[in-house]
């Protein structure tokens, strides 16, 4: 069962954010689409994340075909996950030699490869041990699936979409429509804690969030929710702070064994399976996602909603109105986006020389 099809259609409607055509389009234009045959392949399999992700993929029935890799022992999860009775071909890839057959054929590649945040520690610290890992398999994406949607879940996510972009850019196979940074797990959370704080039915929520992926940079436009719902501004930064730390509060959870896995596995197969739906020509697909953008002219790369279609990103949305409180927000958090991004872009064009390293 698709996490889709889990979810109540009604016209004009939004589904967990998540807005659709209207129900007749809907089923009318998915029975057309159900053979599409989709190959997905998910580059970290055997880790915190993969597992549950995998899981998630292996009952969507918008995908055919699931290609595991990992560098550690996937070839167990594969051979565990097939035993599930839906229609999904499982197979598993372990090490380098096996990546160009994983990837070969692939309509969508998500990256969820490289090591969690533990307690004390910013999603930055991560940089220097998953650049280098993000760089690697990207260059293996560029090499045998250059024609996939790429999903990057690895941290710090405002600088590993720079440095996937940068290494497509100079293997000359950068499309900015197939690159996409999964910030979903920000709209899941903002969701989920505007419904809980004003007892809204969760399904109905959709709380934007825009920005990037870490700290200060995350920002819900509770101005913005659907259906509207009014907060003082006590509240409101309250409830911003909340969504803001909402990773670093699982981190302290789970004292030292990693970051949120289930939630993000969670986010990240409603992501694949919106862009899947976009590959298949199903209309009025949005998502919040960090991607190549123009919408803040001081940094590249942000994220708003955005229109998924047969090619990847269709539209990049806009912000819409802010009020004050967000307005300020936005400004703030300028400096420290623009920083972690030129971060991704240096970490490819301008390698520091093995002296300075
Ligand atoms: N974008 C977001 O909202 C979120 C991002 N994350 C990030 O996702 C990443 C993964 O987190 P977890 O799954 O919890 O970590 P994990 O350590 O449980 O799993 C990572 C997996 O990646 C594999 N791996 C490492 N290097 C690899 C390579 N070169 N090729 C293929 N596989 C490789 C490991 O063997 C491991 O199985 C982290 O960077 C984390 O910060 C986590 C939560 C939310
Ligand atoms: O907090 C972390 O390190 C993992 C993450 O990105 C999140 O949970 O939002």
């Amino acid at each position: 069962m698709s996490l889709l099809a889990s979810r109540k259609l009604s016209a004009a409607r939004q589904v967990n954010g998540r807005t659709a055509a209207p129900a007749v389009a809907v089923r009318a234009s998915r029975r057309s689409l159900r053979c599409e045959a989709r190959k997905v392949a998910l580059l970290g399999a055997a880790g915190g994340i993969g597992q549950p992700l995998a899981l998630l993929l292996k009952m969507n029935k918008f995908v055919t075909e699931l290609a595991l890799y990992d560098i550690g022992n996937v070839v167990g999860v594969a051979a565990d996950l097939s035993h599930c009775n839906t229609p999904v071909k499982v197979a598993g890839y372990t090490g380098p030699e096996e990546l160009g057959a994983c990837l070969k054929g692939a309509d969508l590649v998500v990256i969820p490869a490289g090591v969690p945040r533990k307690p004390g520690m910013t999603r930055d610290d991560l940089f220097n041990t998953n650049a280098g890992i993000v760089k690697g398999l990207i260059e293996a994406v560029a090499k045998h699936a250059p024609q996939a949607v790429i999903e990057i879940i690895t941290n710090p996510v405002n600088s590993t979409v720079p440095i996937a972009a940068e290494t497509l850019k100079a293997l000359g196979v950068y499309d900015p429509k197939k690159l996409i940074g999964v910030s979903s797990l920000d709209i899941v959370r903002a969701n989920t804690f505007v419904s809980e704080a004003r007892g809204l039915d969760m399904k109905d929520v959709d709380v934007p969030v825009i920005g990037g992926h870490a700290g200060a940079t995350i920002l819900p436009l509770l101005s913005q929710t659907t259906p509207a719902v009014t907060f003082t501004d006590a509240e409101k930064k309250a409830m911003t702070d909340k969504i803001q730390n909402a990773g670093t509060v699982v981190v302290e959870a789970k004292a030292g064994k990693g970051s949120a896995t289930l939630s993000m596995a969670y986010a990240a197969a409603r992501m694949a399976e919106s862009t899947l739906l976009g590959l298949n020509g199903e209309p009025n697909i949005y998502e919040c996602a960090f991607v190549a953008s123009e919408v803040v002219p001081e940094v590249p790369y942000f994220a708003t909603k955005v229109l998924l279609g047969p090619q990847g990103v269709a539209k990049v949305m806009g912000m819409g109105e802010l009020d004050s409180f967000e307005k300020a927000a936005l400004q703030a958090m300028i400096p420290q986006l623009k920083g972690e991004i030129q971060k991704g872009i240096d970490f490819v064009k301008n390698p520091p020389k093995p002296a300075e390293a």
